[in-house]
């Protein structure tokens, strides 16, 4: 107890609770994070990231020493304007090596869980207005997330004493998910030195990529196509023709390139219903250890435009490490199609793994604190 209260007395204590969705952690953050300004969720998104004070508690929880270079971490926010207006029950931000993002399958995947099992009412004020009903398969709680990209309805199925029950899926629905690049998608030069290995090859190359949003914007690739070049979110960001994909119809703040996805669909020995297995690079180069839920909502529509998948019909998506360790798949379809896009159902498995308190010195007693990332340069 006195260590606790040594170490308290270092700064402010962050408090969060640890999960992972398919291999991909999930650290959300439940006390000590400060109110943000702004009137909406996209304003208090823009607040955290340009005030320096805020964005370094980010930075300390993903980064090492206290996170690595694959964290990723939600902070809840009870206050938002569609919480206020009675549309969504509570708010998130999700973080990353590089910023906050505007969408996030698995963490939401996470957040369903918790939200559903927490009953503290400092984490959740909302908490006591949902609903566990029975159905004919058996109990669920339904949760209105509110993202920056929108509402994310979420389905928790549920013990009957109104628990999440790990052995189902949590499914959500998230906003409207279309196909933005053209219909032959979007081809890109890449320079000879995002060619690996840089020295044998001299030639530049082209590639061609799609382009969907799922509440963000993704770049699909199969690997193939990508052959031995880099995953090319750099180049896309600035191409005018990538550029053009990457507009939201509403809000500004939404149109940029999130991450790549490279697509495996080569056939896989047994398999009940389609399945490509994924390797998504988002953010600053960081790779998702899950197949990433709000890229299956990016993709779904393209599949289906290219008459790959039926309206209704699953797909099961691994990412390179799900392959592993059976269970661990996301599935997504597309279950209706509206103006604005298609609604598409992913759902997946979390799991419970801590709950952590973090403390930090004075920065000039202890600079690496701060948070640092190790890059390794690929040769
Ligand atoms: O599941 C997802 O949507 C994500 N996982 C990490 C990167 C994406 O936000």
């Amino acid at each position: 107890m006195d260590v606790f209260r040594s170490l308290e007395a270092l700064a402010s204590t962050i408090k969060t609770l640890e999960m992972h969705t398919s291999g991909e952690p999930t650290r959300i953050i439940i006390a000590g994070y400060p109110t943000l300004e702004g009137n909406t969720l996209l304003e208090k998104r823009r607040y955290a990231s340009e005030t320096p004070e805020i964005d370094e508690i980010r930075k300390r929880l993903m980064h090492e020493p206290r996170g690595h270079e694959g964290m990723y971490g939600a902070i809840l926010v009870p206050e938002t304007e569609l919480t206020l207006s009675g549309q969504a029950d509570i708010g998130v931000l999700f973080c990353h090596n590089e910023g906050y993002s505007t969408m996030c399958g698995h963490a939401t995947i996470a957040l369903g869980r918790f939200l559903v099992d927490t009953h503290d009412i400092d984490v959740f004020p909302m908490r006591q207005t949902l609903h566990n009903r029975k159905h004919d398969e058996g109990f669920s709680t339904e949760i209105r997330l509110h993202a920056p990209c929108g509402v994310v309805y979420v389905t928790v199925p549920t013990t009957a004493a109104g628990l999440s029950d790990p052995t189902k899926p949590v499914q959500f629905r998230s906003v409207p998910s279309f196909v933005s690049s053209p219909k032959h998608g979007v081809t890109v030069d890449i320079p000879s030195h995002m060619i690996w290995p840089k020295l044998a090859e001299k030639q530049a190359a082209k590639i061609t990529v799609d382009i969907a949003y799922g509440g963000a914007f993704y770049a699909l690739v199969s690997a193939e196509e990508l052959g031995r070049t880099y995953p090319p979110s750099v180049i896309l960001n600035e191409d005018p023709e990538a550029r053009r994909s990457l507009i939201h119809p509403n809000e500004l703040d939404m149109g940029f390139l999130y991450g790549v996805t490279i697509i495996d669909t080569s056939p896989r020995p047994v398999q009940d219903e389609k399945t490509e297995t994924w390797l998504c690079f988002f953010a600053d180069e960081q790779i998702d250890r899950s197949p990433t839920g709000s890229c299956v909502s990016a993709h779904v529509p393209l599949a289906v435009q290219q008459g790959r998948l039926q309206m209704g019909e699953w797909c099961s998506y691994d990412s390179f490490l799900s392959t592993q360790y059976p269970g661990n798949a996301f599935r997504g379809r597309a279950v209706e199609r509206t103006e604005k896009g298609y609604i598409v159902e992913v759902e997946g498995y979390a799991h419970y793994t801590g709950a952590s308190s973090f403390v930090a010195s004075e920065k000039v007693v202890d600079r690496m604190g701060e948070g640092f990332e190790l890059k390794i340069p690929l040769l």
